[in-house]
């Protein structure tokens, strides 16, 4: 009922020369496009180069991270109105290299979610704890509250046109996925948030595992019940990874 998506967040990598191969390779790749919706978010300044190697085919493209004014004088800031203009489906908000490194706090990641919504950009808000927010038992509680901040008072149904991702911090990188069971049981009390608020928006809603996920390890952690794809890192700068992922993600829906 939920069809898969599978999104490649290439980080700060990626250079002029490959980048367009490197889509190019995913456009055109052998996926039964039927069943899975995908999207590349390069840095900003590949965008445009990513867009014209992919737009004939089924694959979108974003970015990783949007201001939350639409203009102004902001050095070095990008915003929504520009990343619609270059066509972008999606955009990512509060990936947790940009809470961490960056300091953004839930209050600022909302503005952003909401600067996404107004543009017409469909947000995917990572959310996920920290290696020692999950030893002290309080992984769901951080995650909770990561939801709840763009939920506010839930007097509006902002999850409709939007996409959560659950990136636990310890296994963004390090190779250390999370198991399917400790992913499942997380997606399904992010679900559970959003459905008492708005139960058809809760069922319907995407929410992607991210976190060292592999072609490797992808159908194990796509067969959970409320894992609808992936947010993908390391993995998506790699044509055969990448799309072997999305065959994973295929076969989840079949
Ligand atoms: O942060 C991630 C995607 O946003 C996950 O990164 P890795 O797949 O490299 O662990």
């Amino acid at each position: 009922m939920r069809q898969p998506l599978v999104v490649g967040n290439w980080k700060m990598n990626g250079r002029l020369g490959e980048a367009e191969e490197l889509a190019r390779a995913i456009a055109g790749a052998e996926v039964d496009w039927e069943h899975v919706s995908s999207g590349i978010c390069p840095p900003f300044p590949l965008i445009d180069r990513v867009a014209s190697a992919v737009q004939d085919s089924p694959v979108g493209w974003g970015a990783q991270n949007l201001h939350q004014e639409d203009s102004g004088a902001f050095t070095g800031e990008v915003a929504g109105p520009l990343l619609k203009d270059l066509g972008c489906t999606y955009v990512i908000v509060g990936h947790s290299e940009r809470r961490d490194l960056f300091g953004e706090s839930n209050e600022l990641v909302a503005e952003k979610f909401f600067a996404a919504k107004r543009n017409g950009l469909i947000p995917i808000l990572c959310v996920g704890e920290t290696e020692a927010e999950r030893d002290a038992g309080k992984a769901g509680e951080v995650v909770r509250e990561q939801v709840q901040a763009v939920l506010g008072d839930g007097k509006e149904d902002v999850f409709r046109d939007a996409v959560i991702a659950y990136e636990p911090v310890w296994a963004i990188g390090t190779g250390r996925t999370a198991t399917p069971e400790q992913a499942q049981e997380m997606h399904a009390l992010i679900r559970g948030l959003i459905k008492e608020a708005y139960p058809i928006t809760g069922q319907s809603l995407k929410i992607l595992y991210g976190g060292s996920m592999k072609a490797a390890s992808a159908p194990e952690l796509m067969a959970q019940e409320d894992i609808d794809g992936g947010l993908i890192g390391g993995a998506s700068l790699k044509a055969d990874e990448f799309i072997g992922i999305l065959r994973a993600a295929v076969a989840s829906d079949l």
